[in-house]
């Protein structure tokens, strides 16, 4: 039996994160990091954006290279499924049956695309979550094919930009009235949809799929509304599920995703989540639970979870932040804007603009912004400190870009 030490069950963005911060804050028990993936951890954001950009496969951007996990002592399980937790004992079983043991163990199983019923089977569909599935769909984004994008969320438009900007024929299929709706103020989703159909990608809301089938060499795509689209390949986006079964079936509570305290802390002390695995409650908005399918969430839970681990008994702090690339807008959202009651708009030169999400009591709770170069960047930086100290800035000042933000901070 080898000594217990931190176990790691997840190798992505957020595992890896949590490998390394458990040394740099002094821990020198073994560190085991396993992950179901055969690659080295590495980043998704370039999958969806940059990376599917390019005219060949995309390249991976891992986040260290095998030497320095192995300088680091930490032991990279690849290609390791884990099959449960053992809690009585402390120990992951793996799949083929030897156990790990823990003195404390990290889940950050992250999450699974979410399937489409009447995709299954279909040689033509295709879902994006690993560099794998990059690579598949990746070679199939030739000049003029046809492709269909069932879902207009982050991946199916932000692959629907990489497939225009190689050649492609896109149309998008989106069941709700508009894009975008889960996460992006409605105002914001015009500004991107209006980009996807200025370059001549096809966009059809609020339509359901009827039914999928193969046909020759490529997909027919039935409409409920009649119409039907055939395509070369269809790429699904519809939403993502979180991988919590392990900890389900290990008796740890569930609650749209790994239930854990504002300390990243199961039901089991031993035993904390972190991720896009996990939900969490967030003191910024009243103890509200969330769940963040981020690539910056991820790294910040990584990273306070392995201190946690080792007994620091930190709350996370940090406000929901994302962002996405669509040819050459940027769109960048701090907080959580159906947190608002009423919304200001400041306009940030060219056709760049953000929105502020404000509560009834005035207190600003979130801040989207869009456009092209930076200006979008640097203000949803400023509203997001402001956020984070619960601020109630004046709204004409927001609107005004005779304000400075930043001079806001100072008030
Ligand atoms: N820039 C980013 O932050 C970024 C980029 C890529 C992926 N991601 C994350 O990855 C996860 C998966 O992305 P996603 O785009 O699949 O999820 P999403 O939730 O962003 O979007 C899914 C979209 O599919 C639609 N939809 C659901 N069922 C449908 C159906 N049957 N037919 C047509 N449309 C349907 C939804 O209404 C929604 O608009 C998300 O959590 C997302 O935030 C984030």
């Amino acid at each position: 039996m080898r000594e217990p030490g931190a176990v790691i069950v997840g190798a992505g963005e957020c595992g890896a994160r949590a490998a390394f911060a458990l040394r740099e804050e002094g821990f020198s028990g073994p560190v085991a990091l396993i992950g179901a993936e055969r690659h080295l951890p590495y980043e998704r954001p370039p999958l969806s954006k940059d990376g599917m950009a390019v005219a060949d496969a995309p390249g991976m951007k891992t986040i260290a290279d095998a030497a320095r996990f192995e300088a680091a002592g930490i032991r990279l399980m690849l290609a390791t499924d884990v099959a449960a937790i053992d809690r009585h004992a402390r120990a992951v079983v793996l799949g083929s049956g030897d156990s790990i043991p823990y003195e404390t163990l990290l889940l950050s199983t992250g999450a699974r695309p979410r399937r489409l019923a009447f995709a299954e089977g279909s040689r033509h569909c295709l879902y994006l979550r690993t560099h794998d599935d990059a690579r598949a769909i990746a070679a199939r984004l030739q000049p003029d094919a046809r492709i269909a994008v069932v879902g207009g969320g982050f991946i199916g438009l932000e692959l629907a930009a990489a497939a225009r900007g190689r050649g492609c024929r896109v149309t998008v299929v989106e069941a709700l009235p508009r894009l975008l709706s889960r996460a992006v103020p409605a105002e914001i989703a015009a500004v991107i949809e209006n980009a996807h159909r200025a370059r001549g990608v096809e966009i059809c809301c609020g339509v359901s799929i009827a039914g999928i089938a193969d046909a020759g060499e490529g997909v027919e795509i039935r409409l409920a509304d009649g119409a039907s689209i055939a395509a070369d390949l269809c790429i699904v986006g519809i939403g993502a599920v979180p991988n919590a079964e392990l900890a389900a079936d290990a008796g740890l509570a569930v609650d749209n995703g790994i239930a854990v305290d504002r300390c990243l802390r199961t039901t089991d002390p031993a035993v904390f989540a972190a991720g896009d695995c996990c939900s969490f409650p967030l003191d910024v908005y009243g103890g509200r639970r969330v769940r963040l399918e981020a690539w910056r969430n991820a790294q910040e839970q990584g990273t306070l979870a392995a201190r946690n681990m080792l007994g620091a008994d930190e709350p996370h702090s940090a406000i929901p932040w994302f962002w996405s690339d669509q040819y050459d807008l940027t769109l960048q959202i701090a907080g959580l804007p159906d947190e608002g009651a009423h919304v200001v708009r400041r306009d940030l030169g060219g056709d760049a603009f953000i929105l502020f999400h404000l509560a009834a009591d005035g207190r600003l709770v979130a801040a989207g912004g869009i456009g092209v170069g930076n200006a979008v960047a640097r203000d949803v930086r400023v509203a997001e400190m402001l956020i984070g100290r619960r601020a109630s800035p004046a709204p004409e000042q927001l609107a005004s870009s005779d304000t400075k933000l930043k001079s806001l901070l100072a008030a």
